[in-house]
């Protein structure tokens, strides 16, 4: 009882703090909308953005002229989550740099709206959030960079069949990556017309997922056709400072993304991470709370 009055009493906070002119968009990553008296009387909804995990809840907030994005329904930390929902804010135009933002967060199958974080968008200091230096240039889609992001989440999540599996997606400069690497198996798309093989379209993301199992990286061009997978990266990582822990695949990961203007996304086989390279350097982590194998 008292603890319903509290969390009642922490989302009024929230959003009165959301109401608040330094807030410039308020996210609320959770399957359960405010209810109209929640919001009724404060001027947010032209900053409300939702962050759910249901395409058809996105289409319904669309409706009633919510704003809304879609994330993938795994079992991440509330942090992560926001992290995620704020790529996909980005990829959707709704955040630029210096933006305030305030998200709040809940986890399991009940609202449990118990996290607020803010968070300055392109500030150096607001670590562990550092989706700002993804800041790709603009040979990049975001569209492409964020549905990679979502199938090596998945990859992480679900692995093959029941069976953890790791991987590298490499992005951009194709060229250059096609020149520093190799080879490994038959490339499971040669073949296919490039309209064929773009990442964009759901069955080659699910290509990918079952392709993973392969040894080596899949090098996907820019637009997001998958120019092949299974190769080896021929680069050099003496250069290249990792966390402790991370091996080979992470180290090759690190190594393209400085040798060449490529960005990469790897999933760890042993821990289901997924991290995002740019420039040598790891510019987005996002752990797992619980795996489903
Ligand atoms: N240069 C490379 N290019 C492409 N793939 C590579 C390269 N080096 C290693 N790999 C892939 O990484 C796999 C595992 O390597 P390793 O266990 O050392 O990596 P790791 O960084 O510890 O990653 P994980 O957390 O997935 O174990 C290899 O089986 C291979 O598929």
């Amino acid at each position: 009882m008292a603890e319903a009055r509290f969390d009642r009493e922490f989302v009024r906070a929230a959003l009165a703090l959301a109401a608040r002119g330094e807030v410039d968009r308020f996210l609320v990553v959770s399957d359960h909308p405010l209810q109209p008296h929640e919001i009724r009387g404060r001027p947010i909804k032209r900053k409300l953005v939702y962050a759910v995990t249901r395409d058809a809840l996105v289409s319904q907030l669309a409706s009633r002229k919510y704003q809304a994005v879609a994330i993938p329904p795994y079992d991440y930390s509330r942090v992560e989550k926001i992290k995620v929902a704020l790529v996909a804010c980005q990829s959707e135009g709704l955040l630029k740099d210096g933006d305030t933002i305030l998200a709040l967060a809940g986890g399991g199958p009940e609202r449990n709206l118990d996290t607020l974080v803010r968070i300055r968008l392109g500030d150096e200091d607001d670590e562990p959030i550092r989706v700002d230096s993804l800041d790709l240039g603009p040979e990049f889609s975001s569209q492409v960079v964020e549905n990679l992001l979502h199938v090596a989440m998945e990859i992480g999540a679900q692995g093959y069949e029941g069976h953890p599996t790791g991987t590298i997606l490499v992005m951009g400069d194709s060229t250059a990556v096609m020149e520093q690497s190799r080879q490994l198996t038959l490339n499971p798309f040669a073949g296919m017309s490039e309209a064929e093989r773009n990442c964009m379209d759901p069955p080659i993301r699910d290509a990918i997922k079952t392709f993973a199992v392969l040894d080596g990286a899949f090098v996907i061009r820019e637009d997001g056709v998958v120019l092949s997978a299974g190769r080896y990266l021929q680069v050099f990582s003496k250069d290249v400072k990792l966390p402790i822990g991370l091996g080979a695949r992470h180290s090759a990961a690190a190594a393209v993304t400085r040798a060449t203007k490529a960005v990469a996304v790897t999933v760890s086989q042993t821990t289901g991470t997924v991290r995002f390279f740019k420039g040598g350097e790891i510019a987005l982590e996002l752990h797992q709370t619980a795996r489903r194998i």
